[in-house]
């Protein structure tokens, strides 16, 4: 059962919040039951556990071997360093749950002692309004229990999809960086929206709603999303105007070299971190 499960989050930055927040919302773990733990920003921590109630670490290595599950959430190029404190301190009664960007289970796993159960996952920033759209993927020690149980902690943040663990890199270069691409185009139809005599207030007010009914529309009519557009589009109208301009400047190209770069980079900052591994 989650409800009676220690979590202990190795980092405190933005995805560790957005968990924290989406999973204390859900009520799936009480606050008692999660501590919270960074390299060294002590005013971040008392933040943290002054908003949300949650235990701000004190004494890291009890708490690593007290908590059932333990939640990587550092920079990917700081995981050496955090699993050589973890992995000290860890036994295969406990289960590893990273959302470290391009860090394979294996990886992880070498460091650890033999057969602890490593999960990873790759949530997104909208975990604080539980609406991440996560996939997860299981190491070779996790039970089909155990990725059960990962599921379930994302679950109720969002939607939870499983997927092969080589198809992660992929998931981190569209659904896990995928917020910032579309904050990026509302940045901009915002900006577009003031060039053609609109108040900021005014945009953010419609852009959002633009944005939030259009994915509603997606969801709730299963129609695909060429569909939808047509059905905004009128033969010589506004929308078939606009969209041109964004043909002539091939904005799907863009997004797919967007997506596989994102994706590159994951596999390459994972072959990275690999190769620094200690021995
Ligand atoms: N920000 C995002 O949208 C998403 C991030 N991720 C992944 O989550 C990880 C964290 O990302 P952010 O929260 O954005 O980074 P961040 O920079 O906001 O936070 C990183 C945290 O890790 C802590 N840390 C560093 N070394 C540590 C150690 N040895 N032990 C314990 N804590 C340590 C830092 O003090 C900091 O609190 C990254 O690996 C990233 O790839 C995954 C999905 C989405
Ligand atoms: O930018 C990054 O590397 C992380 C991984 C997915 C979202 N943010």
């Amino acid at each position: 059962m989650l409800a009676e499960k220690l979590l202990f989050f190795a980092g405190a930055g933005a995805i560790s919040e957005a968990m924290l927040k989406g999973l204390l919302e859900a009520g799936v773990v009480p606050a008692e039951q999660i501590t919270v733990n960074n390299r060294k920003n002590r005013e971040r921590l008392f933040q943290l556990g002054q908003s949300y109630g949650i235990h701000i670490s004190q004494q890291r290595e009890q708490e690593i071997a007290a908590a059932d599950i333990i939640i990587l959430a550092m920079k990917p190029f700081d995981i050496h360093q955090a699993l050589q404190e973890i992995g000290a301190n860890i036994t295969p009664q406990q289960m590893v749950i990273s959302v470290v960007a391009g860090v394979s289970t294996e990886t992880i796993e070498s460091q650890l002692v033999e057969g602890v159960a490593v999960i990873r996952a790759m949530p997104n920033t909208s975990s604080f309004v539980q609406a991440s759209a996560t996939a997860i993927s299981r190491g070779k020690h996790a039970t089909i229990e155990q990725l059960e149980q990962g599921k379930q902690i994302f679950a109720a943040i969002g939607s939870v999809t499983e997927v092969e663990e080589q198809q992660l890199d992929a998931v981190t270069g569209l659904s896990g960086s995928g917020p910032a691409y579309i904050y990026y185009v509302i940045e901009s139809l915002m900006q577009a929206g003031q060039q053609v005599g609109l108040s900021e207030e005014t945009c953010r007010e419609l852009l959002i709603q633009t944005l939030y009914g259009s994915a509603k529309m997606l969801k709730v009519t299963g129609k695909n999303p060429q569909e939808l557009r047509r059905q905004v589009t009128s033969p010589n109208g506004t929308t078939m105007a606009g969209l041109a301009v964004l043909e002539q400047g091939d904005l799907p190209d863009l997004l797919k070299k967007a997506v596989e770069q994102a994706t590159r980079r994951a596999t390459e900052m994972g072959q990275e971190i690999s190769a620094m591994q200690p021995t």
